[in-house]
This record gives structure tokens, C-alpha cells and sequence, in this order.
């Protein structure tokens, strides 16, 4: 489907219903925008309302066709949805969840799509009424832009998305959202949310650190005014600086609602890191080149089994590809 083609022109005309009459977007950047796009695409919602903060993005929103109509209030945008996502940081999930809790329809679904699943779930739970089920998920792709231009139908496709649902959850309910994620291209796992904040915390988290901590520090370098880190960077640095310009605030978020596995698995990184900092000091070569190997193992292995999308080489957003920019 054309990315101009609006929210309300995207309601098939056909006899098949849509898996869902309307569609909730609590807050419309890249996660959201990108669920809209996909959305049309597969073609499984009568119609994407949204809620926006910025008067900016809510215009553009409206303008891109990404929802019929973006409200500032989000009690308003929930109004008559029987599929709600938060797609906002997860520090606004808890006054969202107050607002919107007494505004849902009886029946709905209510999702997220945040980085984190611990605690933003106890952020939101409390507040959902009965009635409501709620099943916390969160895709595993994503790019470093922000915002409602920033999202293409693309972004989900052959990524994983897990889902994390209470123990009480309605199993219906959780395979209807299972269906939507394949619909919208993914492949879907469920866990807790314990697990998922572990294994994000060393696959997407940490990393994410290291990228904004190494560009912080060659940026505290001294040669830095005569710009040499900004001249002479070249593949390891400029994909580090790709990493650190993603969303400040979205990842603020992450790393306070997911402290106790990002502390945990940075005590095992900085463990690591030492060990090769002695074979460094100590010349021992045999440690770092068998250290080295398994690292590109891994890699490869990635690379095999077809998780390495979101490369810029592969070119996977038309949008992105077009103006050079990852
Ligand atoms: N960026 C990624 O790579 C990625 C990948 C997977 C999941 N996520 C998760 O998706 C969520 C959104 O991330 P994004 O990259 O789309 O961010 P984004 O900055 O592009 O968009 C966030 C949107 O939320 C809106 N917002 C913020 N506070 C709000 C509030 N109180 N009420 C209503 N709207 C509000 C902002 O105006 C903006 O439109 C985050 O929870 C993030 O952890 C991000
Ligand atoms: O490709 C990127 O730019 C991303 O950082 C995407 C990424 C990741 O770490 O893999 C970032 C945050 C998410 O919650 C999920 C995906």
C-alpha cells in the first residue's frame, strides 16, 4: 500500500472484516508511525486514530495519513478502540494507563511496545479495568530516527516481536495480538517480562551504553576541537555514532526501568573488558585472537540466521535509502 494513502482510505472495502474496527496509536514516532504504515499495508483495522503531546506531530500524523485524526487527550484517542497501543517512552506509561483506564471499551486489547517489560507492565496493569485485556509486547526493530516521518511498513518485517502476558491473560486475546504482529510481518515470542529485561539488557541495552559512552569520550578527547574524530571516522566509530543518535529521552526511560539487568550485565561486560585489557598489557595474544574468534562467530551466526536487517548496507527502508540516511 502507498505510504500517502490515508488512515480512513485504508478500511478495505471488501466484505472481510477487519481484525480490528479501530485502532489506537497513544503516541505516533517512528513505533508508531510504523505500525500504521504496516498496518494499512496488511489492511486489518477499520480505521487509526492516534494522540500526540506535540500540536506538530498531531498535524503531520493527520498530514502523513498515519491515523484519521490525532487527539491531544488521551482518553479521547481511546474512545470506541478495541486495539490500543502505547507506542510513547515508557516513563509515560503510568499517567497514560490512569487516564485512558476508566475510557476503554469493554473487550479491548491494550498493548505497548516498549524496550523494557518488568516494570512498565506494573506501571500500566493496576489501572487496566475488567474486561480490558492487556498483554505487554514490544518489537525487536527499530532505527536511530524518531518521530511521525520517521516510520515505514518495512520495519517489522521478519523481526521478532515478543509478547509478554500476565498469567491470567485471556488466551484469545493473546492469539489475536499474535495474529496482528504476524500480519504485520513479524515473527512472535512469548516470555516473561523478567526474561525479555534480561536478554534485551545484553542484546539491545548495553550496547546501546557503550555506543553512546564511546562517543561521549572521543568527544571529551582534546583533539576533538580540531574535529580529528569527526574526519577520521570511518566504520567502528561512525556505527557507534549511528547508535548514540537515537532518542534521548526513549532511552533515558529504558535505562531507569530496566536497572537491575543492565547493572547486572554490565558487571559481566566490565569483567570481560578486563580480561582483555590484561591480554593487552601482558602481550598475551593467543587470549585475544581465541577472543576475538568467538566474537566473530557470533556475528556470523547472526548474519546466517537472517537477524541482521537492520544493517544500513541492506537497504531496507526505501525512505531511509533514498536520502542516503540510515
Ligand atoms: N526506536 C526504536 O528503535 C524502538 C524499537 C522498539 C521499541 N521502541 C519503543 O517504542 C516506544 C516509542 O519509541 P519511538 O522510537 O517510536 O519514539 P519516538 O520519539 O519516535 O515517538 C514517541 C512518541 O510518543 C509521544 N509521546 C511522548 N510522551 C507522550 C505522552 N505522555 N502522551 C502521548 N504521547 C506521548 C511523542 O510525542 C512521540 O510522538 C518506546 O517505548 C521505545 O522503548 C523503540
Ligand atoms: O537498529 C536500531 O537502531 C536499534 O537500536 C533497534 C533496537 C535494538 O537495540 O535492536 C533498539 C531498541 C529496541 O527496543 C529494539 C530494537
Amino acid at each position: 500500500m502507498a505510504q500517502t494513502e490515508t488512515a480512513t482510505e485504508s478500511a478495505p472495502e471488501s466484505a472481510t472484516k477487519p481484525m480490528f474496527k479501530r485502532l489506537s496509536l497513544i503516541g505516533i514516532g517512528l513505533i508508531g508511525s510504523s505500525i500504521s504504515h504496516a498496518v494499512r499495508r496488511a489492511g486489518i483495522a477499520g480505521d487509526i486514530v492516534g494522540c500526540a503531546v506535540a500540536p506538530e506531530t498531531r498535524r503531520r500524523a493527520e498530514e502523513l495519513g498515519l491515523v484519521r485524526k490525532a487527539y491531544a487527550d488521551p482518553p479521547e484517542a481511546v474512545k470506541g478502540a478495541d486495539l490500543v497501543i502505547l507506542c510513547t517512552p515508557v516513563g509515560a506509561y503510568k499517567k497514560i494507563a490512569e487516564a485512558i483506564g476508566p475510557h476503554l471499551e469493554q473487550g479491548a486489547i491494550v498493548s505497548d511496545v516498549g524496550s523494557v517489560k518488568a516494570a512498565p507492565v506494573q506501571d500500566i496493569a493496576p489501572h487496566m479495568p475488567e474486561g480490558v485485556h492487556f498483554i505487554a509486547g514490544h518489537p525487536i526493530a527499530g532505527t536511530e530516527q524518531s518521530g511521525p516521518d520517521a516510520g515505514f511498513a518495512e520495519l517489522f518485517d521478519g523481526r521478532w516481536c515478543i509478547l509478554t502476558p500476565g498469567a491470567d491473560a485471556d488466551p484469545a486475546a493473546v492469539a489475536k495480538l499474535e495474529d496482528f504482529w504476524r500480519k504485520l510481518g513479524s515473527n512472535v515470542e512469548i516470555m516473561s517480562p523478567e526474561h525479555h529485561d534480561m536478554v534485551l539488557a545484553i542484546t539491545s541495552h548495553v550496547p546501546h551504553l557503550i555506543a553512546y559512552n564511546i562517543v561521549n569520550t572521543a568527544e571529551h578527547l582534546e583533539r576533538v576541537t580540531d574535529s580529528e574524530v569527526i574526519k577520521f571516522s570511518a566504520g567502528g566509530f561512525r556505527d557507534f555514532t549511528r547508535i548514540a543518535a537515537s532518542d534521548p529521552v526513549m532511552w533515558r526511560d529504558v535505562f531507569l526501568n530496566n536497572k537491575d539487568a543492565v547493572l547486572e550485565m554490565l558487571g559481566r561486560f566490565s569483567e570481560d573488558l578486563i580480561t582483555l585489557q590484561r591480554a593487552i598489557r601482558f602481550g598475551d595474544g593467543a587470549t585475544l585472537e581465541r577472543l576475538f574468534t568467538e566474537a566473530r562467530a557470533i556475528r556470523r551466526g547472526i548474519i546466517q540466521a537472517g537477524q541482521d536487517t537492520a544493517q544500513p548496507d541492506f537497504g531496507r527502508s526505501p525512505a531511509r535509502a533514498k536520502d542516503g540516511s540510515k
